[in-house]
């Protein structure tokens, strides 16, 4: 399945034939660092290979649109209930840097003891299962191949199916995943012993499958009263599950701790989450870190949000980290709206690149004072174990010594209590039988086979790990509850060309309006909503309200229902040029010596929607038998033309995508006079290209045509064979 930059995902493709699917690779990819790499005008020091497509920060048309990217993976996490809608979601995510895609499940699914199969349609998150996972991995394949980069695909083993789940990801190429026993058993009150003996077995799996672990340590921290005096846990549950790990035949190299700064401004967060951080990197160095960003403290101001989010980044940065994952603005507020993923991943992008190389400029103050509160912090937790090793672990857990707000060794008594007997799986885990036959290769402890050290499954005739043709693959279980139901609707809108606006699910009409009302609170919020309906919204729901004074006014984001459908075909704009059959374009082109001469004018460091133009890699008019010269990017214009006489040249592309100032439209004035100056006007085809550019604009700028953003080489050659063949 290939993608098209100017073309919406094909759901229909994605789906299509998923029974045959097979994942291009398995195992985790990280970026790799380029030193000293050179980006447009700069040289960077934390960076890694720039993307083949990509949409820049919005400051980056400053710097010639340059697009750097770090080099640390970014995650964003994906929360809706229709996968369907979750893969466009991602190929933007990609687009804006991240290379980490976690989708939430659905609520529960880790007291689900077993696989789910087909694409019912989740709350909150998706149901995961193998359709819903090969369609991911087969549409992330084609992702990859649009962006130029690997996209790790991240899932979540615990639960009580977590073995099964572990195998389900090996089969089919899931590249990353949390599993971690404590979170089963503290946060979803699954049995103790079912949790750890499943974990060994998941892990063993996930060892094998080069697939990257993370654990689930972040949750502590989400889930503390105060969640700055839970960090000796935070350390010790990190420890508990990095030792296990590491038993059942994790490599440090796929351990990635699950690192969460525990506060948020106003506290003085930096004072009170740095030591904790360089204590954790100075304790677990050796294994990768996965820095997430706080949802502890986390309201339904975006900005807010993405301030906090600022300082945790800042904080990866000062000490390290392998993976910068986001948390979306809005997670305090609704299940994240795609915009708001992509707004969480800018974030980290943004922060990440004007930090770039910190460590030359600003290190750690390593005074005494600091260093005590390093060795504070370490010596809490080593405490903490020490009482655990002294108790047992299943004591300690009986004894709600878990997720206390106290700051260990102090007790506020609200820690989580779990009887180590009970639970949801408890007295589940049965005895293996000394003939006991594993059915994968992957296995943790003893095994019938494999004992004479040939592969355990070749005395079976092969396992779904090494033989994927014996992969059992179904369809699906609901006639109703499927993704081919709930596309009826909005694959039918978009072959009609109707648009409906949406922030989470296709089709949903969601729209938000940013209102201030000069009032007390309770008049203008109701205001607010009263505005709102009488702007058509139905169903209006702040979900955003600040106080900016309690007399003067307060202002309000309000969702609401645009219940409404455009047809793109009626909406105002540039006529749409009509293409020529490409044969009769190559037809009329290859018998003719037609030579166009191109150029990035003015100082523009773009050449990548040029050259889409131009190469006939992607499509461009060269593929007609236009003859092509580009002459680079940063060209003035005089030089184009004299070009266009030594090549003898039919046509000029001038391709402008810095606006600041109007600078584009001077170059096309500048082009078209020049070109009457030397009395070669006539003559040549003047045409203008760029993401700002419009047709109508470059034709009042004395061009011959203009092309805006998405615009292929068959359009261009269409206008230039249509207009070569009328002379
Ligand atoms: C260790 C672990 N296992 C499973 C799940 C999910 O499993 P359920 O099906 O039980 O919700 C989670 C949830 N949090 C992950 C997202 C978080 N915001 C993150 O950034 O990591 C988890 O932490």
């Amino acid at each position: 399945m290939k993608l098209h930059p100017d073309q919406p995902l094909d759901l229909r493709e994605v789906l299509a034939d998923l029974e045959h699917y097979r994942p291009r690779r398995k195992g985790w990819a990280w970026r790799r660092h380029v030193p000293d790499q050179r980006v447009g005008p700069f040289v960077y020091r934390d960076t890694s290979a720039p993307l083949k497509n990509s949409v820049p920060l919005p400051a980056a048309g400053y710097f010639g649109g340059i697009d750097p990217q770090g080099d640390w993976v970014i995650t964003t996490e994906i929360a809706s209930g229709r996968f369907e809608d979750d893969l466009r979601r991602m190929r933007m995510a990609a687009w804006h840097g991240a290379d980490h895609l976690m989708v939430i499940r659905t609520t529960g699914q880790s007291h689900v003891d077993g696989l789910l199969e087909g694409t019912p349609e989740g709350i909150g998150g998706v149901p995961v299962t193998r359709k819903q996972i090969r369609a991911t991995r087969k549409t992330l394949d084609a992702v990859e191949d649009e962006v130029g980069r690997p996209i790790n695909f991240h899932s979540y083993v615990s639960g009580l199916a977590g073995p099964e789940m572990a195998v389900l990801f090996a089969e089919e190429g899931v590249n990353g995943a949390h599993q971690d026993p404590q979170y089963n058993l503290l946060y979803r009150d699954i049995n103790l012993h079912r949790s750890f003996v499943d974990a060994a077995e998941a892990k063993r799996v996930l060892a094998d499958g080069g697939i990257l672990q993370l654990d689930g340590a972040h949750n502590a921290n989400a889930t503390a009263k105060e969640a700055w005096k839970v960090t000796p846990e935070l350390l010790v549950q990190h420890a508990l599950n990095t030792a296990y790990s590491r038993a059942a035949g994790l490599p440090d190299a796929l351990i990635a701790l699950s690192t969460v700064p525990p506060t948020a401004p106003p506290a003085p967060k930096l004072r009170l989450d740095l030591p904790y951080a360089v204590a954790l990197r100075e304790l677990f160095a050796g294994v990768r870190f996965r820095a997430q960003q706080n949802t502890r403290y986390m309201e339904a101001d975006t900005l807010e949000a993405s301030v906090t989010h600022v300082l945790d980044t800042l904080i990866s940065r000062l000490t390290s980290a392998d993976i910068q994952s986001t948390i979306t603005p809005d997670e305090g507020r609704n299940i994240p709206w795609h915009y708001n993923n992509i707004a969480g991943v800018n974030t980290a992008r943004q922060t990440l690149l004007g930090l770039d190389g910190l460590e030359e400029l600003v290190g750690l103050k390593r005074d005494a004072a600091f260093r005590a509160q390093v060795r504070e912090v370490k010596e809490r937790a080593v405490l903490f174990l020490e009482e655990i090793l002294e108790q047992g672990y299943e004591s300690a857990v009986a004894a709600g010594q878990f997720v206390d707000s106290g700051h260990y060794p102090e007790r506020h008594g609200d820690g989580i209590v779990r009887d180590p007997a009970g639970g949801d799986g408890a007295g589940t885990v049965i005895e293996r039988a000394p003939g006991y036959g594993a059915p994968v290769c992957s296995h943790f402890g003893d095994n019938v086979y494999g004992r004479g050290g040939e592969k355990p499954c070749a005395a079976y005739g092969g396992c779904t790990l090494c033989d994927p043709a014996k992969i059992v693959y179904i369809d699906e279980l609901d006639p109703e509850d499927n993704v081919d139901r709930r596309l009826e609707q909005p694959l039918a809108e978009r072959a009609a060309g109707l648009l409906r606006p949406e922030v989470e699910k296709h089709g949903d009409g969601i729209v938000c309006v940013t209102l201030f009302v000069p009032a007390d609170p309770r008049t203008a919020e109701a205001a607010a909503l009263e505005l709102a309906r009488h702007m058509g919204l139905a169903a209006p729901e702040v979900i955003s309200r600040r106080v900016l004074h309690p007399a003067e006014g307060s202002v309000f984001e309000v969702k609401g229902v645009l219940d409404l459908a455009l047809r793109a075909a009626l909406l105002p704009g540039e006529e749409r040029r009509e293409l020529l059959p490409e044969a009769e374009i190559e037809a009329f082109a290859r018998a003719r010596d037609l030579r166009v001469v191109a150029a990035t004018v003015g100082e523009d460091e773009h050449s990548v929607g040029i050259r889409e133009i131009l190469d006939i890699k992607h499509g461009g008019i060269e593929k007609y038998g236009f003859c092509c010269r580009y002459l680079g990017t940063s060209v003035p214009v005089e030089r184009l033309l004299e070009a266009a006489a030594e090549e003898d040249a039919c046509a000029v592309l001038l391709s402008t995508i810095v606006t600041h100032a109007g600078i584009h439209e001077q170059h096309m004035r500048r082009l078209d006079a020049l070109a009457r100056e030397r009395g070669v006007r006539e003559r040549l085809l003047l045409v203008a290209g760029g993401t700002q550019v419009t047709d109508a604009e470059a034709r009042a700028c004395g061009m011959d045509a203009g092309f805006g953003r998405g615009t292929t080489g068959r359009e261009v050659a269409s206008f230039l064979v249509g207009r070569l063949r009328d002379r």
